[in-house]
């Protein structure tokens, strides 16, 4: 079984590359990934020896380079990760968004239908469903919410998305694809809220939190995540959506003020900044499907996999202090002067 992984050098990415080669000692993994600023080729140090595992560096969207990939490796399965992600830089420049996004994904099914393969896995997102109201806790995502998106970034996932399901009608791709809600762990680039938390509370730097911090996120463990899309691969029926949510919804100020607490940093840290434009308010998904039809459900709890992560970013300092004091800081700097 041959597995090609794009975007393994990045967050979820490389948790789930590490996942498979414990768990599956006798497949072979390829990572392709063009190592973008989010992508760090130190995070996959602990696998590069492995003879099971292959890195190459190069683009999605380059499809000489991605149909000479599968003229060398055959795979089996493709599970695209690779992606633009940040929601404010989607705001701020649009347009590689939709190169990478959608373009790559349409490259990666069109080296599919060339040389043939038992499935092609998308790994998409929540916000493909726009967003839910604050006053209705009763309301959650499921697989056929409509898709009405917020954000060029979400935008760009949908329409991916769409393209996957167009490749399995027209051309009978035998596609899955998942949407997550929002992932938390090792190896988070620290631009996105938690990551970015816990190294500004360690340098005690301010918290900017957007509006009043009131928006609601449903936050799972990037393990389980990886688990989940394991079953999906191997046992998710061929042209299904499946949601995976952590069932675990939280405010951002409550988020904040409990890893101050964890590091026994001041509140008065956090910084209440400009609010995000178009911002969602509240993402929580329903994960009946993916638990009735594959048997999966979220194993860790918020409270232990919080202190897991800062853990992991206490004891791995080197990691997230190289990516912030090059290119991200520029652009730290940009969105927040020195606040
Ligand atoms: C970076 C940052 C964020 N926030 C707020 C904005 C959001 O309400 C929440 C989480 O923001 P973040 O940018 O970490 O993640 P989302 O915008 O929810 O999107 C993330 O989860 C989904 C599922 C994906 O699909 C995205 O790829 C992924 O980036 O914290 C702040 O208040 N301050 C900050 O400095």
């Amino acid at each position: 079984m041959t597995i090609i992984v794009t975007g393994g050098a990045g967050f979820i990415g490389s948790n789930f590359i590490f996942h498979m080669l414990e768990k599956y000692p006798d497949y072979r993994i390829v990572c392709l990934d063009c190592l973008t600023y989010a992508g760090n080729l130190s995070t996959l140090n602990p696998v590069m020896d492995n003879p099971n595992f292959r890195f190459v560096k190069e683009s999605i969207t380059n499809r000489e380079a991605v149909y000479q990939l599968f003229k060398e490796e055959h795979p089996d399965i493709i599970v695209n990760f690779a992606a633009e992600s940040h929601v404010d830089r989607s705001i701020e420049n649009p347009e590689v968004f939709l190169d990478t996004n959608i373009k790559g994904t349409a490259v990666l099914m069109d080296a599919c239908r060339e040389y043939g393969i038992t499935r092609y896995h998308q790994v998409s997102t929540d916000e493909v469903y726009g967003d839910l109201p604050l006053d209705r806790p009763d309301l959650f995502f499921t697989e056929e919410t409509p898709i009405h998106t917020s954000s060029p970034y979400s935008s760009s996932k949908a329409a991916a998305d769409l393209l996957v399901l167009a490749y399995h009608r027209t051309y009978g791709l035998p596609v899955t694809i998942s949407r997550c809600s929002n992932n938390y762990g090792p190896y988070h680039f620290p631009e996105k809220l938690i990551p970015l938390m816990i190294a500004n509370a360690l340098n005690d730097k301010p918290l900017p939190v957007y509006g009043k911090g009131e928006n609601v996120r449903d936050w799972l463990y990037v393990e389980d995540h990886c688990k989940a899309i394991d079953l999906i691969i191997h046992k998710g029926r061929v042209g299904e959506v499946y949601n995976i949510g952590g069932h675990n919804e939280m405010t951002n100020i409550d988020i904040v003020k409990i890893i101050c607490k964890e590091l026994a940093k001041p509140e008065s840290l956090i910084t209440y900044v400009t609010d995000r434009k178009g911002h969602d308010m509240r993402y929580a998904i329903d994960p009946t499907k993916i638990h009735t039809e594959l048997g999966w459900l979220p194993e860790t709890k918020f409270a232990d996999g919080i202190k897991k992560t800062i853990q992991w970013y206490l004891t791995n300092k080197e990691w997230w202090e190289t990516i912030l004091s090059g290119e991200y800081q520029n652009y730290y700097e940009t969105m927040y002067g020195n606040r």
